[in-house]
């Protein structure tokens, strides 16, 4: 990376008149549903300035300019353009969903293969109240014998199940581990292929695609006559923006160079 860049960059994370700064911006994914989104909230945003949009086909050599990359592209490329950007010392939000354990290994391994590369931010899910959602799934999570998620997205959308329902099945699973509180309670000896949904470590998740609808998900606990329900909807893509610009703001700051979800961001 060259050193004008380096202290820029490294300038993002330590200039305390951070509202002086303006933090460019570049956006990969910049045709798609929620690119085209970012793009159009970068752009209307104070301190920010976008500085480059790349989509598929397009070189991603523009995005040099950039101090910070967000990506919404695809599960298939998001690796890849990811890779590209820690070694570019780039640092980048990530909405694109698909990542598990090993994914989120590879990252670390660029990192620490990388001298000065950027920190990395991604988000399952950048809505204020699918964060909230998640937070609240995994504090009830341990007081009740049974829970599963149901996740329901526009038709669209090309992965199953959706990153938030995988990432609230993992914190889910992770807090009832914690607790010592066993596998949901489930007698199935039969049934037809999928219609128990998949096994997300040991926590059941459905996935419902459907016409008229944009992301949504509920998350089902069950205890001794009772059911707590916790559903979180997104009406639209620009809900996801305010979260998104909170983490292209504060991306720089992050005490580690790896953070899945904004929860710190929002001091949960
Ligand atoms: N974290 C969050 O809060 C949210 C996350 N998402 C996730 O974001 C991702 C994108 O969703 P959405 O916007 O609906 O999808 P879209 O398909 O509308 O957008 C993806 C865009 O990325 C482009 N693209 C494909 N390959 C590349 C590449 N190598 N470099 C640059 N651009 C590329 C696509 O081009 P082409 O169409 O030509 O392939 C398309 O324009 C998904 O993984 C989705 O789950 C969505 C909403 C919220
Ligand atoms: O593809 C989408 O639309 C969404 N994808 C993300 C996911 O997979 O969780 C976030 C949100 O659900 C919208």
């Amino acid at each position: 990376m060259p050193p004008e860049r380096a202290r820029r960059r490294d300038s993002i994370a330590r200039t305390p008149d951070r509202e002086e700064l303006v933090i460019k911006v570049g956006v990969l994914g910049a045709r798609g549903r929620m690119g085209a989104e970012v793009c159009r909230a970068v752009a209307g945003a104070d301190g920010m300035e976008l500085v480059a949009a790349v989509d598929e086909g397009d070189a991603r050599d523009a995005l040099t300019a950039a101090d910070v990359v967000v990506d919404f592209t695809h599960p298939g490329v998001v690796m890849d353009n990811l890779r590209w950007c820690v070694e570019h010392g780039l640092h980048v939000v990530v909405g694109t969903s698909g990542f598990d354990p090993s994914r989120l290994d590879a990252v670390r391994g660029w990192q620490a293969e990388s001298s000065g590369a950027g920190n990395v931010l991604i988000g399952p899910n950048f809505g204020i109240g699918a964060v909230l959602m998640m937070h609240f799934a995994q504090k009830a999570a341990p007081f009740f014998e049974s829970v599963e998620v149901v996740e329901l997205h526009h038709p669209k959308k090309v992965d199953a199940p959706s990153g938030t329902a995988y990432r609230t099945a993992e914190l889910i699973a992770a807090a009832r581990a914690e607790a010592g509180v066993p596998r949901s309670p489930d007698a199935t000896t039969s049934e037809l292929d999928g219609a128990r949904g998949t096994d997300v470590e040991g926590v059941r998740v459905h996935a419902v695609r459907l016409s008229g609808l944009i992301a949504h998900q509920e998350v089902l606990l069950g205890g001794h006559g009772e059911v707590f329900t916790i559903r979180h909807d997104s009406m639209n893509r620009e809900s996801f923006m305010p979260g998104v610009l909170l983490a292209v703001r504060k991306v720089a700051e992050l005490p580690d160079r790896l953070t899945v979800g904004i929860d710190p961001l929002l001091g949960l």
